[in-house]
C-alpha cells in the first residue's frame, strides 16, 4: 500500500489541473483505488506501529470522501467445473486466508511477555524440518529443477517466499547452483555523490570495497550472477508500456557483455522478448551521508523473493520458508494469498527451542480495520458509505 501522502499529492495535482477553486477531491474527477488493508502497509523508515497506521490512506482526509466497494470472491482460487466437495474445500481455504489476514485465527502466547500472535498452521500445509530446511523447501517447490528448469511454465508458476533478503539470497544461491548452464557474473561500477552541496569532498572518500559491499533496497547488488534459463525480477520501473515494471519477472535467454536478453513471464506482456541494459540506481538521500550511485542491471534472481516483493504475484506452487517469523502487518497473509490451490502451498517453519511446533507468528495491526467493513461480514451486493 502506498503512503497516504502519495494520494494526497495526486489530489492536489488534480485540483491544480482542473483549476478547482471549490476544493472537490481530485478536482472533481472520479478515481478508482484498489487495495486490501490485510496486506502490508506503507513502509515508514524507523517508524512505529502508530506511524505506519497513520500513513495509510484510511487516515487521510480523502478517506471520508471515498465510497467503499467490497470484492468478495478470491479469483485466484476460483475454478470452474468443481464438485460440491471441492467447492466447499476452496470456500473453507478462502475463509481461512481471510481469517488469517484479519487476525481472526485463535492465537497463542509463548510467555507472559510475548504478544499473543502465534497461530497454528494446518498440518497438510506444513513441511516438517528435518535439519536441512533450504534443501527441503527447494525439493518441494522446485522438484527436479536441474532437468525441468527449461520446461515451459515450470519456473513461471513457482516461487519460494521469505520474510528477509538475506534468506532470499541463500535460497537463490542454492537453486542457481543446480542449474546446469554456464554462469556469468556482472559486477557493478559504484560511485558516490554528496547529499548536499555543503558536504566536504573528503567526506566522500570511501574505499571501493566498502561501496561494493553496500546493499540497499531498490538498488541491485554489486555482483549479479546469472545463467541462461534462470528467472529474474526487475527491481526498477524501466518501461511500463512495454511491461517492464518493478516486480515483473523474466526468464534469461542470453547473457552478453553489455546487455541481457530475456522473455517476460508475468504481467500483461507475457512472452515478449526484451533486452535489459545497465542503469544507474541511486540510494535514497536519507539513507547515508552520501548517495550511492551504482551502474548495474536492475535485476535480481527470483527462485525466491521477499514476501513484500511477492505482492501482486499469482503462483501455482508457493513455498513459504520461515527461518524466523514474519515481523510486520500483513506479511503472512500476502504470502499465503499468492496461491491458486491449497495443495500448491507449503510452509516450512524453523522453530526455536521454546517455540511450539507447527506454529508461527501472524502480525496483524487490528486498528487498521477500524471503521472498515470486513470481506466476510457483509450481505451480498452491500455497498458501504464510509
Ligand atoms: N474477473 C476475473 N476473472 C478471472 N480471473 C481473474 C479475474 N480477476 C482477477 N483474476 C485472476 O485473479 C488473480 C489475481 O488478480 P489481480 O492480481 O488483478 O488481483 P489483486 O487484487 O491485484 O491481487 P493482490 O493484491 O492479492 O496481488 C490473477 O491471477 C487474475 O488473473
Amino acid at each position: 500500500m502506498n503512503h497516504r501522502n502519495i494520494f494526497e499529492a495526486v489530489d492536489k495535482t488534480f485540483q491544480d489541473l482542473m483549476h478547482d477553486a471549490e476544493g472537490h477531491i481530485f478536482g472533481g474527477k472520479t478515481i478508482l483505488l484498489g487495495g486490501d488493508f490485510r496486506q502490508t502497509l506503507p513502509v515508514v523508515v524507523k517508524g512505529s506501529r502508530e506511524d505506519v497506521v497513520a500513513a495509510s490512506i484510511s487516515r487521510s482526509y480523502l478517506w471520508s470522501k471515498c465510497q467503499v466497494f467490497i470484492l468478495k470472491t478470491n479469483m485466484r482460487l476460483r475454478n470452474n467445473n468443481l464438485s460440491l466437495q471441492m467447492a466447499k474445500e476452496i470456500e473453507e481455504f478462502s475463509e481461512w486466508i481471510l481469517k488469517l489476514g484479519e487476525g481472526r485465527i485463535p492465537t497463542k502466547s509463548l510467555s507472559e511477555y510475548d504478544e499473543s500472535s502465534w497461530i497454528e498452521i494446518p498440518k497438510d500445509l506444513l513441511i516438517e524440518n528435518n535439519g536441512d530446511p533450504i534443501q527441503q523447501i527447494i525439493e518441494s517447490i522446485y522438484p527436479d529443477v536441474t532437468t525441468r528448469y527449461a520446461e515451459p511454465n515450470y519456473l513461471r508458476d513457482r516461487c519460494i517466499l521469505n520474510p528477509t533478503n538475506d534468506c532470499v539470497d541463500s535460497v537463490n544461491h542454492a537453486v542457481l547452483s543446480r542449474i546446469p548452464t554456464t554462469s556469468r557474473i556482472y559486477a557493478s561500477a559504484d560511485t558516490v555523490s554528496p547529499v548536499s552541496e555543503s558536504s566536504i569532498e573528503q567526506d566522500l572518500n570511501y574505499s571501493m570495497e566498502y561501496l561494493n559491499n553496500l546493499e540497499v533496497s531498490g538498488v541491485p547488488n554489486h555482483l549479479l550472477e546469472l545463467k541462461v534459463g534462470v528467472p529474474v525480477m526487475l527491481i526498477r520501473n524501466i518501461n511500463p508500456s512495454k511491461g517492464l515494471c518493478n516486480g515483473t519477472r523474466l526468464l534469461v535467454t542470453g547473457l552478453e557483455p553489455m546487455l541481457i536478453r530475456a522473455t517476460i513471464i508475468t504481467g500483461s506482456k507475457i512472452g515478449n522478448k526484451v533486452t535489459i541494459h545497465r542503469i544507474i540506481a541511486s540510494s535514497a538521500p536519507t539513507k547515508w551521508e552520501f548517495i550511492l550511485r551504482r551502474r548495474q542491471f536492475p535485476l535480481k534472481v527470483c527462485f525466491a523473493m521477499t514476501i513484500n516483493k511477492s505482492q501482486g504475484q499469482t503462483l501455482q506452487h508457493v513455498g513459504i520458508y520461515l527461518p524466523r517469523p514474519v515481523f510486520s502487518h500483513g506479511q503472512l497473509y500476502v504470502a499465503v494469498s499468492r496461491i491458486t490451490t491449497r495443495k500448491g502451498l507449503k510452509i516450512l517453519i524453523t522453530q526455536e527451542e521454546d517455540e511450539p511446533i507447527g506454529y508461527t507468528k501472524n502480525v496483524v495491526y487490528h486498528e487498521i480495520f477500524n471503521g472498515l467493513p470486513t470481506g466476510t461480514s457483509l450481505d451480498e451486493d452491500q455497498e458501504i458509505q464510509v
